[in-house]
């Protein structure tokens, strides 16, 4: 079942073309992938689906609602939570108190316990540091403290832009794992990377996406034997 369908995005900042008939869509379940070299569009993607830039045409849904017009609360309100590149955590706060932050906006304290346990559970470095400061861990301990405190808030959709970024390739397959992990556990991602190898392992279905637009698509494995895919995204 199609939970997110992005059809004909137009997304202009001023005199930049940003997204030029963006379309895709993200099936209950799956992990889908958007491909693309710097400047292609990713990272506009993904604020324009957590409602921090409005497209100029074309639609947006997620299960029925309109995410150009919806209110950034609300699409979080709806599942859709997102961790922006660069693992933006708080130096000064602890890892606990940084997956705290997550369930800001979560009522049920249960549900907070629980995925706190979750959380440790699937990554026990956070288990060992969670009195540590945020400032202190490694690039990769600060990525998992991102996606973890995406994960107390509960999401459907998990938006993950470039958890790959500056981490050394033990560290991304680390990383990747845990991305492949809490899918297992039930929540749908939609992953941005760079890191095509790394990402093409994990998914089910990747876009390359190229100055704005889907320019290919298909299932993550046959994606990853493409000719096109080997030369422009896997060094080959
Ligand atoms: N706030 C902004 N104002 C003006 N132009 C912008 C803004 N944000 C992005 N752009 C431009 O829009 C285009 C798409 O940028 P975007 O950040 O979405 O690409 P990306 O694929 O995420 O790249 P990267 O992998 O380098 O993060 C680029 O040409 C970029 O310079």
């Amino acid at each position: 079942m199609t939970l997110l369908e992005v059809k004909d995005a137009d997304v202009v900042y001023g005199r930049v073309h940003a997204l030029r008939e963006l379309s895709f869509t993200v099936g209950e379940g799956e992990i889908v992938c958007l491909l693309g070299n710097n400047g292609a569009g990713k990272s506009t993607t993904m604020n324009m689906l957590s409602g921090l830039v409005r497209p100029r045409s074309g639609s947006v849904t997620w299960q029925g609602m309109d995410l150009t017009t919806a209110k950034p609360w609300d699409i979080v309100a709806a599942g859709l939570i997102h961790v922006p590149e660069g693992r933006r955590i708080f130096s000064t706060m602890t890892v606990h108190e940084n997956l705290l932050l997550g369930g800001y906006t979560v009522r049920d304290q249960k549900a907070i316990a629980t995925r706190l346990d979750e959380v440790y559970g699937m990554m026990p470095r956070l288990a060992e540091r969670r009195g540590q400061q945020g400032g202190t861990l490694s690039g990769g301990e600060q990525q998992m403290v991102a996606i973890g405190r995406a994960l107390i808030g509960g999401p459907k959709l998990l938006l993950l832009d470039e958890p790959s970024m500056g981490l050394a390739p033990l560290v991304v397959k680390q990383v990747m794992e845990i991305v492949a992990s809490v899918n297992a556990a039930g929540t749908t991602v939609l992953l941005v990377e760079q890191n095509a190898r790394a990402a093409l392992k994990i998914a089910d279905r990747a876009y390359v996406v190229e100055t704005g637009s889907a320019t290919l698509e298909g299932p993550a494995a046959d994606l990853a034997k493409d000719p096109r895919i080997i030369e422009a995204y896997l060094g080959g």
